[in-house]
């Protein structure tokens, strides 16, 4: 058996506890059934490639204590990329008593390859259809105890969404880790001797998987996918694919923007008469000022001002970006920008990292691992940044909603806004092609590998389920890393605004420091110095900018963006610092959390410098030259 190039540590609650993997292709539900045994939510949603790490949970049957291990998508054993080796090493290693390969139904033939390839490493496997659901509604019809009489080993039926034959796919499992059931004997030597010429074991076994699809599976609408064909000529074709794509975009920043507004104001409010209650009552226990200042002009406004400013955009957008994703959008955007990436010497992949990058750049560079190439997945990695994640969209939101949209409360203001924000989004998309065609061409050349993109079938969103799912697992953990990291934050800024050398505070002292060449920039030295501090998380750049302005060291009681835009104005705002403010949003180094996350995943010094480079010379170059144009031109 191959050595495991990738110890893994499994938790046993108990040393009894038996270790079970779930092992299939891309995008057939592993993840589902995982979920929904072991009651964790790993990241489920309609494209291949979404699990790339291995998940532990636990679950019992008949009082007997599992640990499921959720696996990466793989076609084959034969692995090339980075999540399919995670995937092989771990089932030919000897870490789990059974195996249990989840199978699309409504694509048996592909999904048996897999099955006899895990078949001639183990005896140990069960089969376990899913998506019968999807196959019936397809009138797709499967004889399942054909399907186990032909190939030996156990096979159970389920639909893992609506929690059908998961309990008959426990006891199945039970039942073979107790050696009760075992794979035909037959069978598995006939594999065996297979496996023992690897020249004609990948044709044998295609053709074997061929010879039982052709058995067990009816078809009784040849027709059944029309109208995803339809609909993929609708979304995928030259004239319609990408108008569709920018319409879409902007009809979710729209949503986002007009839907986030009205809660932000009355979530500035709430926060504010809270905190005037709190202010009286620190005074009215004597509380000493310097503390009461720390506690409420620092951490409780930095905090309440990034929740004000961050969760409603976010409950919106993370909903309907789920929504997509589940519907099996992001496939179709990946085909869409194959071409461009390709051009640019790039992998088709990276559109779906840079899908995932919306959310949280860190969770795009780690997603990279579904891009084969090394070469690929650099680039992959070092423009994962040119998508503003969760914590940049509301600096973004802000500043356009303010300078460029008229007036912030009708109709017209959000939707140019929306148009705006579209267009900032398609200028990063545009960055991520061009830079990664001079990656290509210079420090990572290359020939860019083809593959060959799945484009799954539409899926109707569990809605319920993906609101619940996109809330509490995508915003409020966003949130609560930008809660945790604002309250240390508001602490040292506080202070940094509060210490008093040669008569002026240490934060005016370092805004005057950067000034300089912030204005050079076209900005001021607090909004850099805001970016500077903003390392550990985007999401706190706003406050600092804020708490930077106040000479009183403190967020003064601003309700709405438009007392908001009154301080940025008296202090010197123009259309040019705006501009040039959306720019460096767009252009600047990657978070803390980010850059972790790439040295974790490149370990190498290099390519994190590279990736931090990269967007910071090209946001201090282009925010020069707009600010020098505008000069030339007297455009200020
Ligand atoms: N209708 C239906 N949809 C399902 C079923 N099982 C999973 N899905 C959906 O299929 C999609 C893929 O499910 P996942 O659990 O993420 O698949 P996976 O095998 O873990 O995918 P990767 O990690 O990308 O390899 C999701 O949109 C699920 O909601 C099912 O039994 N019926
Ligand atoms: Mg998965």
């Amino acid at each position: 058996m191959a050595e495991s190039v990738y110890p893994y540590d499994i938790k046993k609650k108990s040393l009894n506890d038996c270790v079970i993997s779930l092992a299939g292709n891309p995008n057939v539900g592993k993840s589902s059934v995982f979920n929904e045994l072991t009651g964790m939510r790993q990241h489920t949603g309609n494209w291949p490639g979404k699990t790339v790490d291995l998940a532990q949970g636990y679950t019992s049957h008949n009082g007997r204590n599992f640990v499921l291990v959720d696996l990466p998508g793989t076609y084959s054993l034969m692995a090339h990329s980075a999540e399919e080796e995670v995937a092989r090493d771990f089932i030919t290693s000897n870490d789990s008593e059974a195996t249990i390969v989840v199978c699309d139904a409504t694509s048996l033939e592909r999904n048996l390859n897999l099955v006899l390839q895990i078949m001639t490493f183990t005896d140990r496997v069960i089969v376990c259809v899913n998506l019968l659901d999807e196959a019936k509604k397809k009138k797709i019809a499967i004889d399942l105890p054909k399907l186990q009489s032909l190939l030996g080993v156990p096979v159970i039926g389920t639909s893992a969404v609506k929690k059908q034959g998961l309990d008959d796919l426990m006891s199945q499992v039970e039942k073979v880790v107790d050696g009760t059931v075992t794979a035909n004997p037959y069978m598995m030597s006939a594999l065996r001797q297979l496996a023992e010429q690897p020249d004609e074991l990948v044709p044998a076994i295609l053709d074997r998987a061929s010879v039982i699809a052709k058995e067990v599976v009816t078809y009784q609408n040849k027709n059944y996918d029309q109208f995803d064909r339809k609909l993929d000529t609708l979304l995928t074709q030259k004239t319609t694919g990408i108008p569709i794509m920018i319409l879409l975009l902007m009809l979710t920043f729209w949503f986002t923007i007009e839907g986030a507004n009205t809660p932000s104001d009355m979530l500035a409010s709430l926060f504010n008469a809270i905190g005037n209650q709190l202010y009286a009552f620190a005074e009215s226990i004597g509380m000493p000022v310097f503390l009461k200042e720390l506690l409420l002009d620092g951490v409780y406004k930095v905090v309440t001002t990034v929740i004000s400013v961050m969760l409603p955009p976010m409950a919106i957008f993370f909903p309907i970006f789920t929504l997509l994703e589940d519907f099996g959008y992001l496939p179709r955007v990946a085909f869409n920008l194959d071409k461009f990436f390709q051009k640019a010497g790039a992998c088709g992949k990276q559109a779906l990292t840079m899908c995932m990058g919306f959310g949280c750049n860190a969770a795009g560079v780690v997603g990279t691992r579904i891009i084969d190439s090394p070469r690929e997945r650099l680039i992959a990695t070092i423009t994962n940044n040119f998508v503003p994640c969760n914590g940049r969209f509301p600096i973004l939101i802000a500043v356009i909603t303010m300078f460029f949209a008229g007036s912030a409360v009708s109709v017209i203001g959000s939707v140019t806004s929306a148009v705006v924000l579209t267009g900032v989004i398609l200028l990063g998309v545009l960055s991520t092609f061009w830079v990664s065609q001079l990656l290509s061409k210079t420090v990572l050349k290359g020939i860019p590998s083809s593959f060959t993109l799945e484009l799954p079938p539409y899926r109707k969103p569990q809605i319920g389920k993906v609101i619940v799912r996109s809330v509490f697992d995508r915003t409020l953990f966003v949130l609560w890393r930008a809660v945790v990291v604002s309250i240390p934050a508001g602490v040292i800024i506080w202070i940094m605004a509060n210490i008093q050398y040669h008569d002026q505070t240490l934060l005016q002292t370092m805004t005057q420091v950067v000034d300089p060449f912030a204005k050079l920039m076209g900005l001021d030295g607090t909004i850099l110095l805001a970016f500077i501090l903003g390392l550990p998380a985007n999401e706190i750049v706003i406050p600092i900018m804020i708490m930077g302005y106040m000479a009183t060291s403190t967020i003064t009681d601003y309700h709405s963006l438009s007392e908001f835009k009154r301080l940025l104005i008296d202090n010197g705002w123009t259309w040019l610092t705006a501009l040039n403010v959306l720019l460096f949003t767009l252009y600047h180094w990657p978070c803390s959390t980010t850059l972790m996350t790439i040295y974790k995943e490149t370990k190498s010094a290099k390519w994190t410098f590279m990736s931090f480079i990269v967007p910071t010379l090209m946001g201090i170059g282009i925010t020069m030259l707009t600010t020098l144009i505008a000069h030339v031109f007297h455009l200020v």
